[in-house]
């Protein structure tokens, strides 16, 4: 799992470094690391390093001193530097220093866009873990009329260090530098952010435990549930799907379909659809009430039940069994008009529930807001649940605190019935036994990895979707490196 540190911890542990590093040691490796990226990335680019031109936006702060001494690196390979100084009188002096003795030029905001104009590259030094807020009006300016791509120090401008979020202009960068560790803005700001690399400065090991996780592909091999030599459809867990009406058949189909998909336990239907779903995935039991569904090991229950007196008896009923549940889409909205549904559960037994902002607003009477991380986890702590908030990110909580956030690749899953493929392989994980925090987040990676397939770079549907699981869980597999199939490109965008 990779770690990551809100911007209190990271300043925590560098203040431990400081203390025992010589004076400007950290700013130097930061530096030499941005330089090293930064010459990597013109040669990529342009085809070279020497003669290239390289303008800075340099802000008040150590963040425009690493751009301002990853200048002075740059200026011994012969790249034409030119630092613009936004608030000149604070400008980082040593770094200032350092560019100009190493034959950088430096201009002010209002002679700077002739030379902007014909940067190969721009580096946004303007603010990094200490930005609060939008772009100045000065900095929004320049980055408006910027036509080369942008290098980031350490984070995009613009963009709020822990949360992600925007709130008037910002830089979009081509490619980010960090340093130390990943912070979140990284995994909740990924269409700001570009790509990202991480410079080593030493920090991790004053880090402690991280705030936030993400899942890698070698995780979700790990933990993803894959039948041994002893077991049989049963003991792989069965999951039951409580989904879909007569009338809109769609959700039970495609939760159903991606719980086949998801492991080889057995699947159960119960609800008004199951001819449909029988006719679609013939593998199913189905039946056409949950009072004679049969056994299961976890539960499924919510998209497409509707919110009437008929689905708030069958999602009481399904909360009363004492196996872990997947509530969704308009299970959601039951427990937020109906909270006394939940007196049916047994406090101990896994619930996940999966809203997006509007079912949020329900469960907690105000929308998730900026700090979707705090949201998630406020909500986890009041319906005692694992609670996985969707949006770009998706914002994984448990009501013990861990949060793990699912940066997708493109946004390929904002499409109808997407949730409802999401919710059919949480039930699979939680059917086969799985901690239900790691159930939600490694379902939301093998759904965003399963939606990158499918799509391809061009649109694709909710079948899609549950056709490409299982070519996403080879892709799972095969970095475990244990089918031996050659690893295949993602498409990103
Ligand atoms: N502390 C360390 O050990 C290291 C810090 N490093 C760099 O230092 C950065 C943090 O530097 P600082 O704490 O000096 O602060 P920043 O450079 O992030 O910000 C500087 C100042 O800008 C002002 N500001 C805040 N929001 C603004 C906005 N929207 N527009 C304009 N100005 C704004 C604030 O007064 C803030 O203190 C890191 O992001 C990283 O780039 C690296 O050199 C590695 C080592
Ligand atoms: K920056």
């Amino acid at each position: 799992m990779q770690g990551i540190w809100t911007t209190e911890r990271i300043r925590e542990a560098e203040g431990k470094l400081f203390a025992v590093t010589p004076d400007g040691e950290l700013m130097r490796r930061a530096s030499f690391g941005l330089a090293t990226h930064l010459a990597g990335f013109l040669a990529e680019r342009t085809g070279g390093v020497a003669g290239r031109r390289v303008v800075l936006l340099v802000g008040s702060g150590d963040n425009g001193g690493d751009a301002l001494w990853a200048g002075a690196f740059l200026r011994r390979r012969s790249v034409a530097v030119t630092a613009v100084l936004l608030k000149p009188e604070k400008a980082h002096a040593r770094g200032l220093a350092a560019l100009r003795k190493a034959g950088g030029r430096v201009v002010s905001v209002e002679d700077s866009p002739q030379w902007i104009d014909k940067a190969d590259v721009v580096v946004d030094g303007i603010v990094g873990i200490s930005g609060k807020g939008p772009l100045r009006p000065d900095a929004a300016e320049l980055i408006k009329h910027v036509r080369a791509p942008i290098v980031a120090v350490d984070l995009p401008s613009g963009v709020d260090p822990d949360t992600g979020a925007v709130d008037g202009p910002y830089v979009t960068a081509t490619l980010t530098v960090t340093f130390g560790a990943p912070k979140p803005v990284h995994a909740l700001a990924p269409q700001q952010c570009g790509d990202i690399v991480l410079v080593d400065i030493g920090l991790r090991p004053e880090l402690g435990e991280p705030d936030l996780h993400r899942l890698e592909l070698t995780d979700l091999a790990d933990l993803w549930p894959i039948p041994g030599a002893g077991d049989d459809k049963y003991t792989q867990g069965v999951v039951g799907i409580a989904a879909g009406s007569a009338t809109y058949p769609g959700a039970a189909v495609l939760a159903s379909g991606s719980a086949v998909h998801a492991t080889a336990g057995m699947v159960r239907y119960a609800g008004p659809a199951a001819d449909v779903v029988r006719g679609r995935w013939p593998e199913i039991v189905a039946t056409g009430s949950i009072t004679d569904a049969g056994r299961v090991q976890a539960w499924v229950v919510g998209p497409g039940i509707g919110t009437g007196s008929e689905g708030r008896e069958v999602l009481r009923h399904i909360l009363g069994q004492g196996v872990p549940v997947c509530a969704d889409a308009d299970a959601t909205t039951i427990i937020a008009q109906h909270p006394d549904v939940l007196d049916a559960r047994d406090p101990d037994t896994p619930l996940v529930l999966t809203p997006h902002a509007g079912e949020y607003e329900r469960l907690m009477g105000a929308r998730p807001g900026a700090d979707r991380v705090k949201a998630a986890r406020d909500a986890a702590k009041k319906y005692s649940a694992v609670v996985l908030l969707k949006g770009h990110c998706t914002v994984i909580a448990a009501p013990d605190g861990r949060v793990a956030v699912n940066t997708p690749r493109g946004s390929w899953l904002a499409t109808a019935g997407s949730g409802d493929v999401l919710t059919g392989l949480i039930g699979s994980l939680l059917a086969a036994g799985l901690d239900p925090w790691l159930a939600a987040a490694a379902g939301a990676q093998v759904h965003s990895l399963a939606g990158a397939l499918a799509a391809d770079g061009v649109p694709t549907s909710a079948s899609g979707l549950v056709d490409a699981i299982p070519g996403a869980l080879k892709l799972v597999r095969d970095t475990a490196g244990d089918s031996g199939v050659e690893v295949i490109e993602l498409p990103v965008n």
